[in-house]
């Protein structure tokens, strides 16, 4: 293998995505694994004379940052393995700074594609979620790869190269305690581990297997009380749902509780990642939209109704709640969890074909919306602006869609009233906002 050239620079600005922005002679590099300010050697990991700007990654510090602390997991950490593991890429930043690079993104997509003004809005601060000093263990989803000797295994940023794991720091301990790192997976092309954050003894395994037989195999290795479930999927990951389930072992749903409320998530159903996250965004997003009786509501990119079931229960019987999901999978476990409230109307499909009969049939008071990482389209954009609604509440786990969507409703005579982040993916760049526009 020819060694990648290497460079000594110095680190800009952070960007979106978690890279920090250097330049050398002219051209822009987009740096992994570092923090504005530190004088690094980095490995060009994608240098093509006529690529627009290159990629790095650091392997060496010369002048740290004051925020630079050890990285707690070897396989993600840059300057100890070669193709370090995604998933963990700010585990070299103390838990403080990183919530202000995230607050920086946030503001700079804002004011960049957002048409935002520093001098007129005062950017949010990324708040930290209680009880999480360390930020570890708090993902109850997890997705890994399988090797070729049929271990776990993780691959890099843009990298098809596989490295076999024996932990994962930010899985919810219940995960690790299954043991599945020392676990046998041949001919198991995909593992997905599942934990409900609400009784977290209870974990959910979905194996997708590649030989006929395998999943039932591997499935013995498991603990008692550890379900486990064969799962086969026509295209994205278990989140878009199209998923077919079979029960191994046990049952192949989760129970969830949030603020009092039940909720039940079949394997293949998409639920919030960090323990703490359905809890804190139900919270927010009730007290944000302030749902009235009597009113009517949308819920667009709904999931199994985790933001539904509050609106409903608030507008009560004379209201009415349009709960909208596309993934058949979780829109039937929307339509198990809010069937006793007849007030809700749980539909099944695209937002961008459901949305303009429903805005067109109902007197919609208010929205909440909740999109996966691409945001809203502009078709949606523009229904939504234009449907009269008095308040839309924007939950968002990307700052770059956010901020042109806030563009697209701030055309449309909204305004964002209030704005908070959520640092509900620690060590990650990720992070997650809630908006709240009104009618100007
Ligand atoms: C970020 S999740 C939010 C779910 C829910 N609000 C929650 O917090 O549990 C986004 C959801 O939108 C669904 N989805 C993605 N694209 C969609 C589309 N175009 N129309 C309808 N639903 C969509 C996904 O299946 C997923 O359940």
């Amino acid at each position: 293998m020819t060694e990648s050239p290497t460079l000594k620079l110095r680190l800009g600005a952070i960007a979106h995505g978690g890279h920090t922005v250097a330049r050398h002679e002219g051209r822009v590099i987009f740096v992994r694994h570092g923090i504005p300010g530190e004088l690094v050697t980095v490995r060009l990991t994608d240098s093509g004379e006529n690529a627009k700007f290159w990629r790095a990654d650091v392997v060496e510090v010369h002048e740290a940052s004051e925020h630079r602390v050890p990285h707690f997991w070897e396989a993600a950490d840059a300057l100890r393995h070669r193709d370090p593991v995604g998933g963990a890429e700010f585990g070299h930043i103390t838990l403080e700074h990183q919530r202000e690079l995230k607050a920086a993104v946030a503001a700079e997509q804002l004011t960049r594609l957002g048409g935002m003004k520093a001098e007129d809005y005062n950017f949010p601060a990324v708040q930290a979620v209680a009880g999480q000093d360390d930020g570890l263990g708090w993902r109850t989803r997890m997705s890994y790869s399988v090797d070729a000797e049929g271990k776990l295994a993780m691959s890099g940023f843009r990298s098809n190269t596989l490295t076999a794991i024996d932990s994962m720091p930010l899985a919810h301990p219940a995960i690790e305690r299954t043991g599945l790192y020392t676990m046998d997976f041949s001919g198991i092309e995909r593992v997905e581990a599942a934990v409900s954050s609400s009784d977290d003894s209870t974990v959910l395994i979905l194996l997708a297997e590649s030989r006929p037989g395998a999943a039932r195999k591997a499935a013995r290795q498991f603990p008692e009380g550890v379900n486990v479930a064969a799962f086969s999927q026509q295209g994205g990951s278990a989140a878009d749902g199209r998923g077919e389930l079979q029960a191994l072992t046990g049952r192949s749903w989760l129970q969830e509780s949030v603020l009092g409320e039940s909720f039940r998530i079949t394997g293949e159903g998409f639920w919030q990642v960090h323990r703490a996250a359905a809890t804190v965004l139900s919270e927010r997003v009730m007290e944000l939209t302030e749902p009235a009786r009597g009113e009517q509501i949308a819920d667009l990119y709904a999931g199994a109704g985790l933001f539904s079931l509050p609106l409903a229960k608030a507008v009560g019987p004379e209201g009415r709640v349009f709960s909208i999901e596309g993934a058949p999978g979780t829109h039937a476990d929307a339509k198990n969890n809010l069937r006793e409230l007849r007030q809700a109307s749980v539909i099944r499909g695209r937002v961008e074909r459901v949305l303009r009969q429903v805005a067109r049939d109902a007197q919609l008071d208010a929205v909440v919306l909740d999109p996966p990482r691409a945001g809203i389209d502009k078709q949606v954009a523009a229904e939504v602006g234009s449907s009269g609604v008095s308040r839309i509440c924007y939950v968002s786990c990307d700052p770059a869609s956010f901020a042109r969507d806030t563009a697209r409703l701030t055309s449309r005579g909204y305004e964002l009233a209030h704005m908070e982040i959520h640092d509900l993916y620690p060590h990650t760049h990720h992070m997650e906002s809630i908006g709240l526009f009104v009618r100007r």
